[in-house]
């Protein structure tokens, strides 16, 4: 797992890299939108294509499921878009990039790797808190996951983002962006009588705000929300900067069902820290459903300790 670990990290490091120089020059015309309505921009497809490169060469029998496709990329409306992206991958000829991007249109089997390029895309446009999120899975349960958040302080220091990593039975971790010593990572100790700090999106239209609402009432001023884009969420848990996260069916849009990409990763990273991660009902996520997580609604990720409180207090009826 070792060898995973280290190629998974290296390429998350330098698709990090990548993602704060477009940050840093982001302009509206730097993305396009899809089908769904949803941004994807420059750095979303230039973050797959790198991290889908370093992972096919290490690994070549290993498909990956990832959430970009470059089928818009190859479209002549978005050539300014390709063009971008070639700025920023100098020595990439058109072709690699495509393809490369394109090496992320694997499919679940028994082993496999699922990455979300940029989770929290309108964090990211917003230059605001987003994440590089990458986990291989096996037989239906990530079994490694590293998130990039390159807008997280590490230990306080503003210019440093976070790595966090886990190994299924060997623990999380963190370790600044750009190097250093890695520290395990363990969550909070906080019990249904503290102080709680509830997580939830910046976006309205993610979760379900009222509902949350709700449930943060039960413990009066004890409860505090704080909002964060994309699985940073879980890394900030997994470091005890926070209790819950909080994960619930939005009411326009009731049957949603989550991407394995916008959890694999951090889910591993919190139940390594010490944590319990379930849907709204308590059941564990099922990873062995194709690209969503079919048999779960909504999530409820916690310290471990506040789990069943929660979970009782939602089912209440
Ligand atoms: N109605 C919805 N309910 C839950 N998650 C959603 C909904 N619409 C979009 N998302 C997902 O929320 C994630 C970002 O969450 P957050 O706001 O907490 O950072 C994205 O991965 C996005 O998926 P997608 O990328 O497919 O649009
Ligand atoms: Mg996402």
């Amino acid at each position: 797992m070792k060898t995973y670990l280290t190629i998974a990290l290296q390429a998350v490091e330098q698709a990090a890299k990548i993602c704060q120089q477009v940050q840093a020059q982001l302009v509206e015309e730097d993305s396009l939108t899809k089908k769904d309505r949803s941004p994807v921009t420059v750095a979303d497809f230039a973050s797959q294509a790198i991290i889908c490169k370093r992972l096919k060469e290490a690994f070549p029998e290993i498909d990956i499921v990832g959430e970009e496709d470059a089928q818009s990329l190859r479209q002549d409306e978005n050539r300014e878009v390709l063009n971008k992206i070639g700025q920023f991958l100098p020595d990439w000829s058109v072709d690699q990039i495509l393809d490369s991007i394109d090496l992320g249109n694997g499919e679940p089997g028994a082993l496999f790797w699922t990455l979300d390029p940029i989770d929290g895309t309108k964090g990211f446009l917003r230059k605001d808190q987003y994440a590089i999120a990458l986990a291989l899975l096996k037989d239906g349960q990530p079994v490694l996951g590293v998130l990039g958040c390159p807008n997280l302080p590490f230990n306080g220091q503003a210019d440093r983002g976070t790595l966090m990593y886990a190994i299924k039975g060997e623990g999380a971790f963190t370790l600044p962006l750009g190097g250093g010593e890695a520290k395990q990572v363990h969550v909070s100790d906080n019990d249904p009588e503290d102080v709680v700090r509830f997580l939830e999106s910046v976006e309205a239209g993610h979760a379900n705000h009222s509902l949350q609402g709700r449930l943060m009432a039960h413990f009066g001023d004890r409860a505090k929300a704080v909002r964060f884009d994309s699985q940073v969420k879980y890394a900030v848990l997994a470091r005890a900067d926070a209790d819950v996260y909080l994960r619930l069916p939005n009411s326009e849009k009731p049957d949603y069902r989550e991407k394995i990409w916008d959890h694999a990763a951090g889910a591993l990273i919190v139940q390594e820290a010490g944590g319990t991660v379930t849907d709204m009902f308590g059941k564990p996520l099922e990873f062995n459903h194709g690209k969503k997580l079919m048999a779960n609604r909504g999530l409820v990720v916690t310290n471990g300790k506040l789990h069943q409180k929660i979970i009782e207090l939602l089912n209440r009826g």
